[in-house]
């Protein structure tokens, strides 16, 4: 699983030399952070639309984009999968409670 998010940053990394009139990935990088940006507020959007009343298979085809525009985000800014990925496993065994109150008594 975790293989096909590498594969992609692969790609998405490879697309950083791309012409924009022959790859969707490289016309983003050519048109910067706030283009990108922009797709991930608009998918966010669309999962969060598919969630409260589309069907199953609608909600797995945008939260898919959601995750590619994040990538290619994340790609742009020099960042890669491994690194949210990496985060999500330390916060492994952390209850979302315990971690918020120990942020509250800094
Ligand atoms: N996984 C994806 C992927 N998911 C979604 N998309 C594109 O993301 C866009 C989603 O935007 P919308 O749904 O808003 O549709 P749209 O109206 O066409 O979009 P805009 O015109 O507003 O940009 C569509 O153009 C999809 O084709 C993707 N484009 C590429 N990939 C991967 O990235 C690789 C490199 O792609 P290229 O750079 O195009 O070769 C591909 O081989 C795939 O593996």
């Amino acid at each position: 699983m975790t293989d096909t998010l590498e594969r992609l940053a692969e790609v998405l990394e490879a697309r950083k030399q791309a012409d924009p009139d022959s790859s969707y990935v490289a016309g983003l990088y050519a048109r910067g952070l706030d283009t990108i940006l922009k797709k991930v507020g608009e998918e966010a959007t669309e999962t969060v639309i598919a969630a409260k009343g589309g069907s199953s298979e609608q909600l797995v085809y945008e939260t898919a984009d959601l995750w590619f525009h994040t990538l290619v985000m994340l790609a742009h800014q020099g960042l890669g999968p491994a690194a949210v990925l990496s985060e999500l496993e330390r916060r492994f065994g952390l209850s979302g409670l315990d971690e918020k109150a120990a942020r509250q008594q800094k």
